[in-house]
């Protein structure tokens, strides 16, 4: 039987790039992640769709799920509750596949409670300025919200110390290559393959 898969979260503040540095990698050649579609409840964007970008779900159902325990975390950002659910991220890692949450900062703590095992990486920006060009180059959110975004920012970073990984965004290609290398060497942890090898030798 293969090891459990590795539980990979990916975080920083909005706009810093997650979701774009995410697709690129797993575009890449030989990439073998399963994305962790989140749970929200805030209103869907232009060219969003529910089950591919996340669930978008009522508040209703949201804290329902959030009583029945069927939420690996979840946190309340700019309004809106986001969250990951459960049984998912279970699963795929019982089945020897790694994980991919790409997650806000309260959330990934959470997490990070719960999966102590799980590899921690925090996306920065080259600067605080080109983060707010990013968001409001984006274009999806008023100026209200991207002000509260970018107050969010601030404390988000100072808890950049809670994470084992901090790669800078400046180039999408490069923070791949960051975050594959950080994988690849996580994957040769002797806590991670040891059992393994106690196993085999049992049989041997
Ligand atoms: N390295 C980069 N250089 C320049 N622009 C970038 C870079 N990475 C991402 N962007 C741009 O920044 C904007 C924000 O990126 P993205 O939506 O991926 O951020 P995010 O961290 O996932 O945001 P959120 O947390 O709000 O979902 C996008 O318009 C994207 O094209
Ligand atoms: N704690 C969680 N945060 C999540 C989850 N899914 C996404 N996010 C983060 O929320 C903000 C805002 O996202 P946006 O799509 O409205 O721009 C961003 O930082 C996401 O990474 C989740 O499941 N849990």
């Amino acid at each position: 039987m293969s090891e459990r898969g590795l539980l990979i979260v990916l975080s920083g503040p909005s706009g810093v790039g997650k979701g774009t540095v995410r697709k690129a990698l797993f575009e890449s050649e030989g990439s073998d992640y399963e994305y962790s579609i989140s749970m929200t409840t805030r209103q869907m964007r232009k060219g969003e769709e529910d089950g591919v970008d996340y669930f978008f779900r009522s508040r209703e159902e949201f804290e329902e799920r959030i009583a029945s325990g069927k939420m690996l975390e979840y946190a309340e950002y700019v309004g809106n509750y986001y969250g990951t659910p459960l049984d998912y991220v279970n699963k795929t890692l019982d089945e020897g596949k790694d994980v991919f949450l790409e997650i806000e900062v309260q959330g990934a703590l959470k997490v990070r409670e719960k999966m102590p095992d799980g590899v921690f990486i925090f996306l920065t920006p080259p600067d605080f300025s080109e983060l707010k060009s990013r968001i409001v180059n984006r274009g999806t959110d008023e100026m209200s919200v991207i002000n509260e975004r970018m107050q969010v920012a601030r404390e988000e970073v100072e808890m950049m110390s809670h994470y084992d990984y901090a790669v800078v965004n400046d180039e999408v290609s490069k923070a791949v290559e960051r975050i594959q290398r950080i994988i690849a060497s996580e994957h040769c942890r002797v806590p991670r393959v040891i059992d393994r090898y106690k196993k085999m030798l049992k049989e041997f």
